[in-house]
């Protein structure tokens, strides 16, 4: 069958977007969407969007990391608003569902402003942080995040029977201003460092910004820039997270599978 798609990507963190409204992908193949996420034997992505028509939201996102497990992905999102954008399904405000509930979003020029589900709080978690942010997060500060070892720490963590069995994913934050980070993260389902993860970029601003008394963080990533502003909660959580970024289409095409 001849498949056609659009290959995006924000600040890094890529996927393979599927038109799906008319809901020909068999979203339990998980074999077909490992093959398409195949950088080697397939298209190559660190996740695939499935966009489906729903009766309540302008669409539904339907996420799946590259080992076909499904979660809840921030960069993805905002690809998503700009797919669907492209495909004239919205124009520049959207109100869609995704795996953790709706969300609204707002699309300026390359940028997406994605509005992501309210947090409990942050959690004490192996002598660092944990915060779910629609999908779970395990934050470590370091020095010299740049020369740290990302992907065996990383594996070391997620694989951490403390998270079994759902495992987390994991972020390494370096304090470079007040209100500015750098974070590299090592992601689940995908089971490597990916260049930017919008989730976990979230957990790590919300967790910095508490401790330096900021709202609102700059985020430099090995894939790009994005931003966070958050407004904490009377009850130790957070409110009004918003997660800004760019979204690329970066080329389309069709495919044997
Ligand atoms: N790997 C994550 C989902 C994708 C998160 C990331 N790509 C993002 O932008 O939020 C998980 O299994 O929880």
């Amino acid at each position: 069958m001849e498949l056609s798609f659009y290959k995006y990507q924000g600040t890094g963190n890529d996927f393979v977007m599927i038109d799906d409204r008319e809901e020909r992908f068999d979203q339990n193949d998980l074999a077909k969407v490992q093959k398409l996420c195949d950088r080697k034997f397939g298209i190559g992505a660190d996740g695939l969007i499935l966009i489906r028509n729903h009766a309540d939201y302008d669409f539904e996102m339907i996420y799946f990391n590259a080992d076909g497990s499904q979660s809840m992905c921030g960069n993805g999102a905002r690809c998503a608003v700009a797919f669907s954008s492209f495909l004239g399904i919205i124009k520049e405000q959207t109100h869609f569902l995704a795996i953790d509930g709706p969300h609204e979003a707002v699309l300026k020029g390359d940028q997406v402003e994605l509005l992501m589900g309210n947090v409990k709080g942050i959690e004490e978690s192996m002598g660092d942080y944990f915060v779910h942010t629609g999908s779970p997060h395990h934050i470590r500060f370091v020095e010299h995040v740049r020369d740290y070892p990302v992907f065996d720490q990383g594996k070391s963590i997620r694989y951490d029977p403390c998270y079994a069995p759902a495992g987390t994913n994991v972020n390494f934050v370096e304090g470079i201003k007040d209100d500015e980070v750098f974070v590299r993260t090592y992601e689940r389902g995908v089971e490597n460092e990916t260049f930017s993860c919008g989730t976990g970029v979230t957990a790590a601003a919300l967790v910095y910004g508490t401790q330096t008394n900021q709202n609102e963080i700059k985020i430099t990533t090995l894939g790009g820039k994005l931003s966070v502003r958050f407004r904490p909660n009377s009850s130790g959580g957070f409110q009004d997270i918003w997660l800004i970024g760019p979204a690329e289409q970066v080329f389309k095409g069709k495919i044997n599978i």
